[in-house]
């Protein structure tokens, strides 16, 4: 067969994405493609950078090839990607690509250790990622990424004065502990906390950004509410321990984004906590909170189970040390970056398969 930009598309056209279900020609996968006697190259644009199906889509498009063109022909597929996103470009944060709400029903749980993770590791896998801190009464992300103290520069752009980010482990944050001193008790009332949140969202420069993680209060807050009459919010992750009370609070939390008036996607459930493995023997596995609490409620709410992460004492001691547990190698590293693979493909299946997310307005 001659080989043409046509014919090539034609053979490409039979290879699907296999979690959005459609072929790559018809979801503008395949790019730029170039023609010369010696190679023949193109690009294949990927979802997300943290896609964990990109070797088994390159050899599946190379298989293709190979079938329709024959052997001897040397292809090169640049696997790269561009986010997806549902968003209208609107005044506020415009340049945002995806908002992901990060909840639990329970406090101490490890949303925060879980935010704070996977904010990095989806970084680590080339996104452009940032993280606020929307436990205004309690925040923790300062600590968790070794950045107490700092605080964060104003710029003026036209008449309006808006806040830079602190950038620590290529993600960046915003925090009311940037704001007000560690140790001092500030007793936030119910709309000064809905302020500041509203000003994280839209008084920080922020930029170009694919993933906007927001770390929210447990349970289900004024915070909450605030946050999706700000912004439509492309999906929320639960996140859980395996016992009983926790399950019975994440179940309130997940019901909470599926009201009809709030309408926001659950992306996942994750079980943190769901078992205690020493680092060094992580093949011992000790179910102290019983097991797969978080696996039986995502199959009960039908909502994807984005794994397990354990309880090991250096996930601990890097909330601690503010170096996060991603960031050294082992099993919590494992752990933590096919949490972000599993959480940027849902988000990928989200914005292939559903409407957009709208703002909630509560009528008075
Ligand atoms: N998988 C884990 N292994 C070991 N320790 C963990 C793990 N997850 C969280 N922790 C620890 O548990 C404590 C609570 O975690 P974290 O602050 O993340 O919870 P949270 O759900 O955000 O809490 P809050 O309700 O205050 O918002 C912290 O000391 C943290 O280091």
């Amino acid at each position: 067969m001659q080989i043409t930009q046509e014919a090539i598309l034609k053979t490409l056209s039979r290879v699907q994405d296999p979690d959005l279900k459609r072929d790559l020609v018809s979801l503008g996968m395949i790019q730029d493609i170039e023609i010369s006697s010696d190679v023949i190259r193109m690009k294949v644009v990927l979802t997300t950078p943290a896609c964990p199906l990109k070797e088994v889509i390159k050899n599946n498009c190379l298989e293709a090839l190979e079938e329709d063109f024959g052997k001897g022909i040397q292809w090169d597929l640049h696997m790269t990607s561009q986010v997806t996103t549902v968003r209208d470009a609107t005044p506020i944060l415009p340049e945002v690509k995806n908002i992901i709400a990060i909840a639990s029903g329970k406090g101490g749980v490890g949303k925060s250790t879980t935010a704070v993770n996977l904010a990095v590791a989806l970084s680590e896998l080339g996104a452009k990622v940032g993280l606020i801190d929307a436990d205004i009464s309690g925040p923790s992300i300062p600590t968790m990424f070794n950045v107490e103290g700092e605080q964060p520069a104003v710029k003026k752009v036209g008449d309006k004065n808006v806040i830079i980010p602190v950038t620590q482990y290529g993600v960046k944050l915003m925090s009311i502990g940037f704001l007000t001193p560690a140790e001092s008790a500030v007793v936030w009332r119910g709309p000064m906390a809905s302020s500041a949140l509203r000003q994280f969202i839209s008084d920080v420069d922020w930029g170009e950004l694919d993933y906007l993680l927001i770390d929210l209060p447990p349970g289900t807050s004024d915070i909450h509410l605030t946050m999706v009459q700000t912004v439509p919010v492309t999906g929320a992750l639960i996140v859980t321990t395996p016992q009983k009370v926790a399950l019975a609070d994440a179940t309130k939390g997940l019901s909470m984004f599926r009201q009809p008036q709030i309408n926001v996607p659950v992306l996942g459930v994750v079980e943190n906590m769901a078992y205690f493995t020493p680092e060094e023997l992580p093949d011992n596995k000790y179910y102290l909170f019983g097991k797969e609490g978080g696996k039986k409620l995502a199959e009960k709410y039908q909502v994807p189970f984005l794994g397990e992460i354990p309880i090991v004492q250096s996930i601990r001691e890097s909330g601690d040390t503010g170096y996060p547990a991603v960031l050294k190698t082992g099993v919590t590293k494992n752990a933590y970056m096919e949490l972000a693979e599993s959480l940027a493909r849902q988000i990928a299946i989200r914005n292939a398969q559903e409407k957009k997310t709208e703002v909630v307005e509560i009528k008075a």
